[in-house]
């Protein structure tokens, strides 16, 4: 049995930004995973999404692989992904569908969208979410430069969320499996690999975290969902921003009998953003340990490992 963990809760609506960014800044040196309240996303709007992806994912498999993952956006079936390869030759026992950047952001819309016939609300219900869960990365990433002693424009100014380069993930991960000899995980261990990401799970049990990721045997707790707030965790880029200050945390997602959906928005950088060491997280005697990166370039070669792996 994995231990339970309570994460730190942060009050996304405190008028105290300084007492905000403070709490964020603990949150991230202890394990890189906080629960987030009052952030502005009527319950109402979170269950209708929760709503058309449950209606997404009881069309016949064939509709939905007219659908299937082009540019990152799209329909990916059941085992298609493997997010950790050396724990597990068959793949993740989920299916997923991404939402990349709207036309709105982006000069050109590279989404894939069901029929209007078959899902009628969806787009609309999507897009709305979208707006609205980036404006509460927007919000959040602002005060994680404020909890790194930057300006709260910081990561605007060095191109990383302008324009924003968000995912917005919907997951199925199936109640009943198969037999199998080996052990199917929902999502194997990762961590992932953007700057932020903000999930929304429908309470079903499930998600784990292993806070020491280099210690050996891994100690994985379960994460409790606490209703009307969302799980936030620090990414790879964060994670090599800041020299290891702010960790990407593992986790991962276990089978537990029961169907369960969730939600992760991924706030990457900007694929043209280069994420290097920030000054004020290295010196002599802690010199960067990754080099500069393009974001683009480094979602690209996870992104590749991931589906590269699955059978
Ligand atoms: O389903 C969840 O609760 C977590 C999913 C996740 O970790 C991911 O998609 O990166
Ligand atoms: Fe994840």
């Amino acid at each position: 049995m994995a231990k339970a963990l309570q994460f730190p809760i942060i009050d996304l609506s405190s008028p105290d930004r300084i007492s905000t960014a403070r709490s964020i800044r603990q949150a991230c040196l202890d394990c890189g995973f906080f629960y987030l309240m009052n952030h502005g996303i009527d319950d109402e709007l979170v269950q209708s999404v929760f709503q058309e992806s449950r209606n997404f994912f009881s069309l016949p498999v064939e509709e939905k692989m007219n659908l299937a993952r082009k540019e990152h956006r799209g329909y990916t079936p059941l085992y298609a992904e493997n997010l950790d390869p050396s724990s597990s030759s068959k793949g993740d026992s989920k299916e997923s569908f991404y939402i990349g950047p709207l036309e709105s952001i982006s000069t050109c819309d590279l989404n894939q969208w069901p029929s209007e016939e078959a899902l009628p609300c969806w787009r609309s219900t999507m897009e709305c979410y979208y707006e609205k869960v980036l404006h509460v990365g927007k919000r959040l990433i602002s005060l994680i430069a404020l909890a790194l002693n930057l300006d709260e424009d910081f990561f605007e100014k060095v191109g990383a969320i302008n324009p924003p380069y968000a995912f917005l993930r919907l997951l199925r991960y199936p109640g009943e499996l198969g037999i199998s000899s080996e052990e199917i995980y929902g999502a194997s261990a990762h961590s992932d690999y953007g700057m932020v990401t903000i999930l929304a799970s429908d309470g079903v049990s499930g998600l784990q975290v292993c806070r020491e990721k280099f210690k050996q045997p891994r100690v994985w707790e379960d994460v409790h969902h606490i209703n009307g707030t969302f799980i936030v965790n620090i990414g790879d880029a964060m994670e090599r921003w800041t020299n290891c200050l702010f960790g990407s945390t593992l986790h991962r997602v276990m089978p537990t009998g029961r169907e369960r959906y969730s939600m992760p928005f991924f706030v990457d950088p900007n694929p043209d953003c280069v994420v290097e060491c920030l000054k004020t997280c290295c010196s002599e005697s802690s010199p960067p340990r990754f080099p500069p990166i393009r974001g683009g370039d480094y979602l690209e070669e996870k992104l590749r490992i991931t589906y590269a792996s699955a059978l």
